[in-house]
């Protein structure tokens, strides 16, 4: 049978931009020549999905939308992943979710039936943690003052770096300590590193305000993703991005750097680690300006599934974000029959 991956160019269109807060991804920001994609191409018959399973080495899924919502695993998702297994393919997860950390992120995988090594997971709160540690050097003396959640502070505390912030600041603030003024500017924070908290505050919002403002230009500001819905068990809620823009807004300055996708930081860690040949290896996601830019910025074949936060008229839209070059329902329907 004639192959159906056929040569795309890769080529990320105009953002009609669905963020409300510039991205800083310069493929994205940078390319508004107006022009639009090819449209998605539609894996519908038993052949072409064999076919598109037989010509890849590699799937790199993204998790939340993709491989369950919340804790409802995707239907015939974890099959499928043992499918791929039994046929000798390699199977990566990469996740903008920073709420969890790796080894945590294993039992979950576990629980809800997927195959997983910790090597194979890569989440945007070990992104970041990684970037502090080699990129930044950042120094032993100094603190990580976390808005987000225990995955954050777990990765940070592999990497040696001590975090603050995250689930101890987690009451709300009294109104004398509001009236007072009493969070104060500390000289030991060195860095804020915002990912998705449920429990994010005003008491968080005003200390990394203090943090970033008080030391200008000192402080580094990080965020692990900009997402701007998170697809949950059957409802779609605001995701990082939308906690994100409001920092952004009162500090009037974007993040130093955004670590989870589509950053390709992670890509070439990815890449290196596995020696991947690209044309071989395809991205899996349910969103289209992190996960389907993330595999078209690494040159990957992509995938889109309907389970998550795309809607029909985004999939389609001919001048999005980026369009994938190949969708299916959902992952379930990748299976064999
Ligand atoms: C929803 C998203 O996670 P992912 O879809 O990358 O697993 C996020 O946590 O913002
Ligand atoms: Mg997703």
């Amino acid at each position: 049978m004639e192959s159906i991956i056929t040569p795309q160019p890769h080529r990320l269109v105009s953002s009609g931009s669905e963020h409300p807060v510039q991205s800083s991804t310069p493929a994205l920001a940078g390319t508004s020549d107006g022009g639009s994609s090819p449209p998605s191409h539609h894996l519908s018959t038993p052949e072409e999905i064999s076919s598109f399973v037989d010509q890849m080495d590699t799937f790199i899924f993204d998790c939340d939308g993709v491989l369950w919502l919340g804790n409802d695993t995707i239907k015939g998702a974890p099959e499928f992943l043992h499918e791929l297994v039994a046929k000798g393919k390699r199977i990566i997860y990469v996740t903008n979710n920073s709420s969890k950390s790796r080894k945590t992120y294993v039992g979950k995988f576990k629980k809800l039936g997927f195959p997983a090594e910790p090597d194979n997971i890569f989440g945007s709160a070990y992104a970041a943690a990684y970037y502090l540690k080699n990129m930044l050097n950042f120094p032993a003396d100094k603190k990580v003052y976390v808005v987000g959640m225990q995955g954050i502070v777990d990765e940070l505390a592999e990497m040696g770096i001590q975090a603050v912030g995250a689930g101890d600041d987690n009451a709300p603030l009294q109104e004398t300590e509001f009236e007072n003024g009493t969070l104060g500017p500390d000289e030991s924070i060195g860095a804020v590193l915002l990912g998705f908290d449920s429990q994010i505050n005003y008491r968080k919002y005003a200390k990394a305000f203090t943090y970033l403002t008080a030391n200008k230009g000192k402080v580094h500001f990080l965020a692990t993703n900009e997402d701007r819905t998170y697809p949950i068990s059957g409802s779609i809620y605001p995701g990082t991005g939308s906690l994100l823009a409001a920092l952004i807004h009162s500090v009037n300055r974007r993040p130093d750097a955004v670590l989870g996708k589509p950053s390709q930081n992670m890509m070439n860690t990815i890449l290196e680690r596995f020696h991947l040949d690209p044309a071989r290896t395809c991205m899996v996601g349910d969103r289209l300006d992190t996960d389907i830019a993330f595999g078209k910025l690494g040159k990957l074949h992509t995938l889109l599934v309907m389970t998550g936060v795309t809607s029909v008229e985004e999939r389609d839209a001919k001048k999005g974000p980026v369009t994938a070059e190949y969708w299916i329902e959902s992952v379930g329907h990748l299976r064999q029959r």
